[in-house]
């Protein structure tokens, strides 16, 4: 289960941004190559482990785009992406984003009261990103039916949780040891 995606995380270099400890990964950065396979064995796993019974689902630029693509051709779901830039349409929502090494806006556009939405990212790490887009689809009134990141890393699934009241599921978990990455858990559900 998720072996494509286990050995080319404890094989991914890593990077620091200021003094985080940045993994650099095919599914999170697009770099050095996405093989077909893994990101077919990403998203069946996430279409599989998922609660799809949404309209919608909701992804965050940049790395969250190839992941929703996957997933919606897997599910015939259309997707929507949560951009960095503004589009100013009507009802647009903005958000505030802050990573272990970044911060920004994000906007939202394309959802509506009631849409049943399945949120998907390829990493919670601070669980700074998830926490606030969260925050906006609630402010929304969309149905948040699931929220999924593949990788998470440190205590940001939790801190979202805490955050948001919303459970987190993720596909495995891997942190940066004596700059190497080790895959501590490969959980696809709930976490209690
Ligand atoms: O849990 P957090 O600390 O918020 O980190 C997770 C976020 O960090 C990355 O996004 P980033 O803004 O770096 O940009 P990218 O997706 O465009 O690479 C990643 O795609 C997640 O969205
Ligand atoms: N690729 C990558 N994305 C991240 N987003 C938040 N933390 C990380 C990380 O360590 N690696």
């Amino acid at each position: 289960m998720l072996e494509k995606l286990v050995k080319s995380l404890v094989e991914a270099p890593v990077v620091k941004k200021g003094d985080y400890d940045y993994f650099v990964h095919p599914i999170t950065d697009g770099v050095p190559l996405v093989e077909a396979n893994l990101l077919q064995e990403v998203a069946e796993a996430v279409s599989k482990f998922g609660n799809m019974d949404v309209d919608k689902i909701v992804c965050v630029e940049a790395m969250g785009i190839h992941l929703a693509t996957a997933i919606s051709l897997l599910t015939n779901i259309p997707f929507v992406v949560v951009r960095k830039r503004s589009y100013g349409l009507e009802g647009e929502v903005a958000v505030h984003q802050t990573t272990g090494y970044s911060e920004g806006e994000l906007y939202i556009n394309g959802l509506r009261r009631g849409d049943r939405v399945f949120l998907v990212d390829d990493v919670v790490s601070t669980g700074g990103t998830m926490t606030s887009v969260i925050k906006a689809l609630q402010r929304i009134e969309t149905d948040i039916v699931d929220v999924m990141a593949i990788i998470e890393k440190g205590d940001g699934r939790e801190f979202v949780e805490k955050e948001t009241g919303i459970k987190v599921n993720t596909l495995v978990r891997a942190n940066v040891i004596d700059g190497k990455v080790v895959v501590e858990k490969i959980t696809a559900g709930q976490h209690n």
